[in-house]
């Protein structure tokens, strides 16, 4: 698998390093990895000092198995040669390790190259190495580790700054000592014991997982920003309403300008009252003169005239990440825009979008044609994408039984298939997806990997079984927090 820089860094978060010997009767390396990736860790490294080559090569196989299924980077302490035989995302090394040799060239442009430092220079020598990251340490005392030196928050913070790479922490971090690195500016934690010596190792890491949050939390200065260009729905299940909670949830500062006011609830859209155009441009120009969007997200357009100013400010302030949802027909079954205005809609936005998102029926009359099976589906794709010059994903979530979405990127297909939630309720479910896809390309993630992360959240927001309102009701945004501050 390959890793974008922003990943990388979002993977620091929690960094899980193995530990076969607090294993017990009945557990392998592998099911004990699984909980703990289960519950959240953000990158795996395999580090089993006693280990002959053999039988590491063997658990780190399957290991490396396990984090592709999770989608977690992977890599082998110490070993180039077995991190290159078994092809895993990169390796982990020493200062010793890089002395006279040119480690980046051995391992590839691609593979990820993580290099242990303990103080300013050794940091900056390793970024010159080629490293994608530094294992910053020992912060605290270490068993794992005998005669490693303690680093203050201060000389931490002083090597966070002195690097552009993600930064993590490492030696003796747990769920007690980890808020004491508040203030030093690392992308994560890197613990060994504090998870694998665990009763429970899943519990252990998503504990230190919500604690790795608070630590990271993005400064101001790091935020990145949203902005949902779409009606507003009054029930709040759908549209701005549900766009603004999305971007919330997925960690971006969100903003909206407001193309329609609607009333309508979970049964029916019982009114609605389009913005001018003129006003339409006013809130446009208000957002991009002053907090420019990282990405825009792109729903309800109820006329050609509102298209058409769109497009001339999105062109104007040459907007990054545009996903455009075409939201023609809302879920209760209302028209949301006029038939004419589709014809403004394919000129002007599609070429711009570097995302569309139509359910099946969008799909159909984007395409001009009907779509009943997963090839007709491939089919409309290529060619909305080919005729567009945009990127396609195409959402089954109208089929029966599948939530399967179909993403075509660059003339390659990719299909993201999904459980099918047994919840009525779907209110905003178009919205919420391109809401979050929008949040996570903000964030740097690739369009794969932000329609991944968007489906899970969607996901996690249906499953909470949310039932509201006598029609399709609106999904829980919040799933996800409990709603108590201390
Ligand atoms: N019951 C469900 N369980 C899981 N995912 C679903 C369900 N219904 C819809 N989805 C997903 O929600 C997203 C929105 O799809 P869809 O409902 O087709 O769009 P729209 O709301 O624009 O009509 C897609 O990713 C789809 O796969
Ligand atoms: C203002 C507004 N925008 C969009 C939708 C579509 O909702 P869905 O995501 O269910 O297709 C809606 N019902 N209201
Ligand atoms: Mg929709």
């Amino acid at each position: 698998m390959n890793f974008s820089k922003e990943e990388i860094r979002h993977s620091m978060l929690l960094y899980a390093i193995t530990d076969r010997t607090w294993l017990k009767e009945g557990e392998t390396l592998t099911s004990i990895c699984e909980d703990v990736l289960k519950h959240g860790a953000t990158f795996l490294q395999i580090r089993e000092k006693d280990l002959e080559p053999s039988a590491f090569q063997k658990e780190a196989l399957e290991l490396k198995a396990l984090c592709a299924k999770y989608q977690v980077p992977f890599v082998v302490n110490d070993s180039v040669e077995i991190a290159l035989a078994i092809d895993a995302d990169g390796v982990h090394v020493g200062q010793g390790d890089i002395q006279g040799k040119n480690l980046r060239a051995l391992i590839g442009k691609d593979k990820i190259l993580g290099i242990s430092a303990a103080t300013v220079a050794e940091a900056v020598a390793a970024q010159a190495a080629g490293a994608d990251y530094i294992g910053v340490g020992a912060v605290f005392g270490t068993s794992t580790k005998k005669n490693a030196r303690n680093l203050s928050v201060e000389k931490l913070r002083e090597i966070c700054a002195a690097v552009t790479i993600p930064v993590v922490a490492i030696g003796g971090i747990h769920a007690l000592n980890l808020r004491k690195l508040s203030g030093s500016q690392v992308d994560g934690v890197a613990v060994i014991s504090a998870i694998f010596s665990s009763d429970n190792p899943g519990k252990a890491t998503s504990d230190l997982l919500s604690l790795a949050r608070q630590l990271v939390q993005p400064t101001p200065r790091l935020m990145r920003t949203a902005l949902s260009i779409a009606g507003s729905d009054c029930s709040g299940g759908a549209g701005i309403q549900a766009d603004l909670k999305t971007m919330t949830m997925n960690g971006v500062y969100a903003m909206s300008a407001i193309t329609a006011l609607t009333a309508q609830n979970t049964t029916k859209v019982e009114k609605i009252v389009e913005t001018s155009p003129d006003f339409l441009k006013s809130q446009l120009d208000m957002i991009f003169t002053d907090i420019f969007p990282d990405a825009v997200k792109i729903g309800m357009l109820p006329n050609a005239r509102l298209i058409e100013v769109l497009a001339e400010r999105l062109r104007f302030y040459q907007a990054k990440h545009i996903v455009l949802d075409p939201v023609m027909v809302a879920t209760s079954g209302s028209i949301l825009m006029e038939t004419s205005a589709v014809l403004t809609l394919k000129k002007e936005l599609l070429p711009l979008a570097e995302l569309v998102t139509p359910n099946i029926p969008e799909a159909e009359i984007l395409s001009e044609r009907k779509i009943t099976t997963p090839e007709e589906i491939e089919a409309a794709a290529e060619f909305i994408g080919k005729t567009y010059h945009c990127a396609v994903l195409i959402k089954g979530g109208h089929s029966v039984n599948t939530a399967n979405d179909l993403l075509w990127a660059d003339g390659q297909m990719e299909w993201f298939y999904g459980r099918c939630i047994p919840n009525p309720n779907t209110h905003g479910t178009g919205c919420t997806l391109s809401s979050a896809i929008a949040a996570n390309l903000a964030k740097g993630y690739s369009l794969s990997t932000s329609v991944q992360r968007a489906k899970k959240y969607l996901s996690g927001a249906l499953s909470a079984m949310l039932d509201l309102g006598a029609g399709s009701g609106p999904m829980n945004h919040a799933f996800c927090l409990t709603g108590e501050f201390s």
